[in-house]
């Protein structure tokens, strides 16, 4: 049984794949983030990671029950057939990966889907789709973490995208602790981060003012 997609979930979202922490395990990387209070994890393994496709499969197991322990949507990059596999709580895709109408349609009611739009253009056609849960906007600041980000699309374009929107937004790329309250401030629904984690020496802190920012009052 999957989780169904609520919005909060987007508030304190962990993006990582074995790329991002070079030398560490993952399983230990992934739990220490769902004890510090992540509301989604997206396993997003790619770039310079080493798995064989036999190893990327065996971890998302092992990740995907972290997450169904903690009720904490588990969410598979790119590879629909993966998030299948691994019967995923949802699926994220970007404009250049598989038309997000054909993952609407193969995973059929199975897992949500999220869809990566960093232009008013892309918002406008997603917003004309239905089976969509969630967008992504970035990269909003520079980011190292994705080699083939699109132009930075700052804090004014992220508010712009947000009110074009008919679903809720999730901020990407290059986000810090300090840049939290202006995303919330712009109706963002939260931050979905990798090195904002990755590098924070006390993940619980960090995922606490990810919290904090998106708190309603
Ligand atoms: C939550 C979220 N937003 C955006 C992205 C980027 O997706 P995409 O554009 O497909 O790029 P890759 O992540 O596949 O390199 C994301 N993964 N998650
Ligand atoms: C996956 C992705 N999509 C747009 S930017 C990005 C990388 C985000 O990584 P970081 O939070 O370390 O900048
Ligand atoms: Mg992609």
């Amino acid at each position: 049984m999957t989780l169904k997609f609520e919005p909060t979930q987007l508030r304190a979202y962990f993006v990582c794949g074995t790329q991002d922490v070079p030398g560490q395990d993952l399983n230990v990387v992934v739990q220490t983030a769902l004890d510090a209070g992540i509301t989604a994890f997206q396993y997003r393994d790619k770039g310079n990671s080493q798995l064989t496709t036999t190893e990327r499969f065996a971890l998302g197991q092992q990740l995907r029950e972290r997450c169904a322990q903690a009720h904490v949507p588990f969410i598979v990059d790119d590879d629909v057939e993966l998030a299948l596999a691994l019967q995923a709580d949802g699926v994220h895709v970007g404009q250049k990966d598989d038309r997000v109408t054909q993952v609407i349609q193969r995973v059929a009611n199975q897992m949500f889907v999220g869809l990566s739009c960093s232009t008013l253009a892309e918002v406008q056609i997603a917003n004309q789709l239905e089976g969509i849960a969630y967008l992504g906007s970035g990269p909003i600041f520079p980011t190292t973490s994705k080699v083939d980000a699109d132009p930075v699309v700052g804090l004014a374009g992220l508010q712009q995208l947000v009110v074009a929107a008919k679903y809720p937004v999730v901020a990407i790329g290059g986000i810090t602790v300090a840049q939290l309250p202006a995303i919330a401030a712009t109706g963002a629904a939260g931050a979905a981060v990798i090195s904002m984690l990755t590098r924070s020496p006390d993940m619980a802190a960090t995922v606490k003012a990810m919290l904090t920012a998106t708190e309603v009052h």
